[in-house]
């Protein structure tokens, strides 16, 4: 037979797949001795595997797209195929291979080790970024303090990696075009297997904006309130510090200074952990009994051996909450530097959900074992954390008293926390990757990126700087996945579909009725213990990314397509309230360009 048929590509992808575990595997082990503990030992280890494993991926595809694998029949087998014939960024030359990586590892390492001096105390200059400044963001009511904190990280963090980046992006989408994109957005976005892809975000966002505008109204209003007009404006942007979080992107921990109906009970389950005496360990034993609950995969023994749950002292490591999967069927890992808060707890969920989904499809060849797409893999921890986070499981649990009140101005409340989580969130997770896709493109080039950052952080999330900024800044890589090359826009896709996925378990639960939405609200449905909702969703797990990702959608909830229909009917209650109090206090919907403003 002509060689390269049909049988020898299934024989010969049999094969190349053993080779592509083992050195998944290698890759993984070496990678993660870097990033939990940062010495320059490791890194070069990290890179020499690296590379080694570069090398194998580029010999490996030279014989692989000798395989005419458009003309088989097995569509398995050809979509195998499809995937492996994208190189990636193996295809550089070596040196500029190894260029690119120590390039990001060390922009990883200056985030990681950035610490700034106390505010209230110039001589303790120790304060990293977890967990000292996460806390003090969160918990400070000082605005001066507040942009203390958030310049002096900046000045830290992304100011000192501007260069590395510009070069990240030339090498980046270097690799890009030789792997025939016109650049580097383009390979990030094949995974979406999405002609019009941007256009579905840009028409959800579109949808969701009111909602957003509502909720952003409130709290300017709130705030104003509280820090007074020369802080907060009335009608224009809000200031980006005041909001509970180094970047802005949830305001859950303004929830307490913005409460609907003070007084009542919230949903916060922080006091009762600490009171119960959780540690990090009871944390994720916590959410792993609720993924068996639904008949899905327990830990295995290796997990518990070897993830890192709490920050090591006495080293420097990548606290960024991660989940990793050494592609030998046994060896999966959370690292966390987990601290006793409702946050950290949720945060566990959602890494518990990575591994989840790694357990569920680890029986699959290695180039099937990521999600649907990669949004699918950011929703499924936070599908199980809505019902969590519910005042009804958390009492259940023991994490809020059992008396505690359930009155339609406890439920606000607690929709309004979600609210500044989930929908606070949206324009966030949109921004980010309008903002890289046009750095890959050019359109935003070195000489602008800071002013295109804050011209989409004003358009799309109605706040500005604390203080003046310049191209003498970088913000943009003061975040995380900016300067670890993490695309973003899969949590913009998490945050609309794991409401369309909740819904769908609910409804397998019984727990939510679309044709009568108001007897069960969909925010109040905990799908704790239901073996149905479990199995639908291990159905959908298991698939991996054999088959494309509207495929994975349709067994799931019926649907093909992303839509917000979830979303909006978990905040159906919400936007009504918002609608009603932003009419009642006269709130402009919306923000003044500051600009504009000053003119
Ligand atoms: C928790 C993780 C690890 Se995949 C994360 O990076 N998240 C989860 C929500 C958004 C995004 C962020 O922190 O920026
Ligand atoms: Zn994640």
């Amino acid at each position: 037979s002509n060689k390269y048929s049909e049988a020898e590509g299934k024989e010969y992808l049999a094969k190349l797949n053993q080779e592509l575990l083992r050195y998944s595997n290698m890759a993984a082990i070496a990678e993660w001795a870097y990033a939990s503990n940062i010495t320059e030992e490791n890194l070069q280890n990290k890179l020499k595997v690296a590379a080694e494993t570069a090398r194998f991926q580029k010999e490996a595809w030279k014989e692989t797209i000798k395989y005419p694998w458009k003309e088989y029949k097995d569509p398995v087998v050809k979509r195998q195929f499809k995937k492996l014939s994208v190189l990636g960024s193996a295809v550089l030359p070596e040196d500029k291979y190894e260029k690119l990586d120590k390039i990001v590892s060390e922009m990883q390492n200056v985030y990681s080790v950035a610490k700034i001096c106390d505010f209230n105390n110039k001589e303790k200059c120790d304060l990293n970024l977890e967990p000292e400044l996460t806390l003090l963001m969160a918990k400070s009511r000082n605005p001066e303090e507040l942009k203390h904190m958030w310049v002096q990280f900046r000045q830290q963090a992304g100011d000192k990696v501007r260069k590395e980046f510009t070069e990240y992006v030339a090498l980046t989408n270097e690799a890009a075009k030789l792997n025939n994109f016109s650049d580097a957005s383009e390979e990030w976005l094949k995974d979406y297997e999405t002609e019009d892809f941007r256009d579905q975000i840009q028409a959800l966002w579109l949808q969701l904006k009111p909602l957003y505008e509502q909720i952003h109204a409130y709290v300017r209003r709130r705030l104003n309130e509280k820090y007074g007009d020369s802080v907060v404006s009335k009608d224009g942007l809000i200031p980006a510090h005041l909001l509970g979080n180094m970047w802005s992107q949830n305001w859950g921990n303004i929830y307490e200074i913005t409460t609907p109906y003070p007084g009542k009970v919230a949903s916060d389950a922080t006091p009762y952990m600490v009171e119960k005496g959780y540690d990090a360990h009871k944390m994720f034993k916590l959410s792993e009994e609720f993924f068996t609950s639904l008949n899905l995969t327990a830990m295995p023994d290796t997990f518990w051996k070897n993830s890192i749950l709490e920050k090591p002292v006495g080293r420097n490591l990548v606290c960024h909450a991660s989940a990793w999967d050494f592609y030998d069927g046994k060896d999966f890992r959370i690292k966390q530097c987990t601290r006793i808060t409702h946050r950290d707890l949720v945060t566990a969920h959602h890494e518990m959900g990575h591994v989840q989904y790694y357990l569920q499809y680890k029986h699959l060849p290695k180039v099937h074992r990521r999600g649907a797409n990669s949004g699918f893999h950011e929703a499924v921890g936070d599908t199980i954390a809505l019902s969590v986070s519910t005042p009804k499981h958390l009492r259940r649990v023991g994490l809020l008293p059992a008396d505690s009140k359930d009155d339609p101005e406890s439920q606000l409340n607690y929709l309004y926390n979600m609210g500044l989580e989930k929908i606070a969130f949206l324009p966030f997770g949109y921004l980010m990757d309008l903002w890289r896709w046009d750095v890959f493109k050019g359109k935003t080039t070195p000489e602008n990126y800071n002013c295109e950052w804050w011209k989409l952080r004003q358009q799309y999330q109605g706040i500005e700087p604390p203080v003046d900024r310049s191209e003498a800044n970088f913000d943009p890589g003061s975040k995380y996945h900016i300067i670890a090359s993490v695309p973003y826009i899969r949590y913009f896709v998490s945050f609309v579909v794991q409401f369309q996925f909740h819904r769908a378990l609910c409804e397998k639960a019984g727990q939510f009725d679309p044709k009568d939405p108001d007897r069960l609200p969909l925010h109040e449905c905990d799908i704790y213990q239901s073996k149905e909702a479990g199995n639908l969703f291990g159905s959908m797990l298991s698939m991996g990314s054999s088959r494309p990702w509207p495929d994975a959608m349709e067994v799931m909830t019926g649907q093909r397509k992303m839509d917000a229909t979830g979303l909006m009917e978990y905040f159906r209650p919400l936007l009504k309230w918002l609608e009603a109090e932003n009419k009642k206090t006269g709130e402009k919907i919306g923000w003044t360009p500051s600009d504009a403003r000053h003119v």
